[in-house]
């Protein structure tokens, strides 16, 4: 998978080198290439931002730099991209979305910042290829480098060959609906805290239960809005 990242702070992303989805970029399996914004400028001030029309408080990033830089990227594209716009405005992004967008083969964040991306830049993105608005959550970030961050590692630890043990993506919260139960290792004995005796019963059926019933106690406990049909 190819994931370009468009931002105004390229260094931002410099934490994938280390990562888990370091070593899937040395080893091909993912190829992230970060854009600076402002290298789309064509003023000395490489002005990325704007007064919004019809007033208003706060700023709006200007299409142009937009544009140049999406068509930058298309023409190098070898199959029709999907742009991703973290926003608050935004679709939820959820397990599902990532499932579903590490299939994919051209994934490309493009970071808001300020009040948001002038609206006729998702437009003209979409003479390009699918466009996304997707939401992290119902709270407001600066911008979208953080969301996009979020994003790309929910996406590219799913993407084959990413994690190591395939098996340790499957029982997760949230792929089977439910909030995942809960997790035990050595010492059995911890400051007077006790591993639940099932655990250690060696007893795969009951193990296997009880973990359901914890999956399904904490899910009403904490998202009951995940149990509703
Ligand atoms: O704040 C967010 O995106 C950053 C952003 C983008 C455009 C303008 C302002 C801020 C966000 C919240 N949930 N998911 C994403």
């Amino acid at each position: 998978m190819r994931i370009d990242v468009i931002t105004i702070f390229p260094e931002f992303f410099d934490v994938l080198e280390v990562s888990l989805l370091g070593k899937a970029r040395g080893n091909g399996l993912l190829d992230v290439r970060v854009h600076n914004l402002r290298d789309f400028t064509t003023d000395r001030h490489r002005t990325v931002d704007d007064t919004p029309y019809g007033g208003g408080a706060g700023m709006v990033m200007k299409p142009e730099p937009w544009g140049l830089a999406l068509d930058a990227i298309a023409q190098e594209a070898t199959s029709e991209p999907t742009f991703v716009f973290p926003s608050p405005a935004g679709e939820r992004f959820v397990q599902a979305t990532a499932r579903e967008w590490s299939g994919l083969d051209h994934l490309v964040f493009g970071c808001g910042r300020y009040e948001g991306i002038d609206e006729r830049v998702f437009t003209y993105a979409a003479s390009l290829g699918q466009v996304r608005l997707a939401s992290l959550g119902d709270y407001v970030l600066n911008g979208g480098e953080v969301a996009a961050m979020a994003m790309i590692e929910a996406v590219g630890r799913l993407v084959p060959g990413v994690v190591g043990n395939p098996e340790s993506l499957v029982e997760e919260s949230h792929e089977d609906g439910l909030l995942e139960y809960p997790s035990y290792t050595k010492p059995s004995e911890w400051r007077g805290l006790a591993v639940p005796d099932v655990l250690l019963s060696g007893h795969h059926g009951r193990v296997a239960e009880w973990r359901r019933d914890q999956q399904v106690e904490r899910t009403r406990e904490r998202r009951p809005d995940l149990l509703v049909d």
